[in-house]
């Protein structure tokens, strides 16, 4: 098998276990070699994080420091326009060379809005597309031509992500795990325990920093 990596992009305000064990499992079911987390400095598609840029890469390093696998890619922090996919997947492969396999990680809930990206069509010229279960999200599209789009490109062989260097969308059978960033900062601001939804040391750095109140 090739070490083929994956790009993971967010927003991650903050980064919690819904973000970080989907894609540890997901790595050892289909062999990644690298997880790659990529922090955007201006989200397209999302009003501005409550966490600053460098609040919210701070809490991915405290989170991925004991992990060898994960790695932190600066690349979209250090730009001031917002951080198209299509942009930044073309920028990788131009670095990884054609034959590469490459991959973008997403949720299932960013698998229902891709098709409102920009350039949504061109990203997977780039790289596969590997989407992780998120509960309360269905797994089809709501128009039939994007459902169309996702079935011409599905794949059940994983295989095919590390024999091919793009172009394919798989859906993986990884666990649901019911967190996201809003519950965590509504959870915080009224002075609840989110103690199970994120590794100890990014909850201490939000109670020292007083973020999310
Ligand atoms: N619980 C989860 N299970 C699977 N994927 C997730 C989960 N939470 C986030 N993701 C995925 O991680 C990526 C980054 O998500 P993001 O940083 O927006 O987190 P979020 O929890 O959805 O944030 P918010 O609640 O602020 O919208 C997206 O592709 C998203 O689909
Ligand atoms: O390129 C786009 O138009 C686009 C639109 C929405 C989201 N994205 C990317 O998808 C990833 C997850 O986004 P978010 O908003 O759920 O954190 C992150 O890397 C975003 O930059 C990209």
């Amino acid at each position: 098998m090739t070490k083929l990596q994956a790009l993971f992009g967010g927003t991650f305000d903050p980064i919690h276990y819904g973000h970080l064990k989907p894609v540890e499992i997901l790595a050892n079911q289909i062999g990644l070699s690298r997880i790659i987390i990529m922090p955007n400095n201006v989200p397209p598609h999302r009003p501005q994080p409550e966490a600053t840029s460098d609040q919210r890469k701070h809490m991915v390093e405290l989170a991925i420091a004991d992990k060898p696998l994960f790695v932190l890619d600066e690349r979209e922090l250090r730009r001031d326009m917002p951080s198209y996919t299509a942009q930044t997947l073309q920028e990788w492969r131009h670095e990884e060379g054609p034959e590469t396999p490459l991959a973008f990680i997403i949720g299932q809930d960013s698998l229902l809005t891709f098709p409102t990206w920009h350039q949504y069509e061109t990203i997977l010229d780039n790289a596969h597309l590997i989407v992780t279960r998120r509960p309360g999200y269905p797994l089809t599209m709501q128009q039939p031509e994007h459902q169309q789009w996702l079935d011409d490109r599905l794949t059940l062989r994983s295989e095919d992500l590390h024999e091919q260097p793009a172009g394919k969308i798989f859906l993986a059978e990884t666990p649901w795990f019911d967190i996201s960033a809003t519950i965590i900062r509504e959870r915080l601001q009224n002075g609840e325990s989110c103690e199970e939804m994120m590794p100890a040391p990014v909850l201490a750095y939000i109670m020292q920093q007083g973020l999310y109140r």
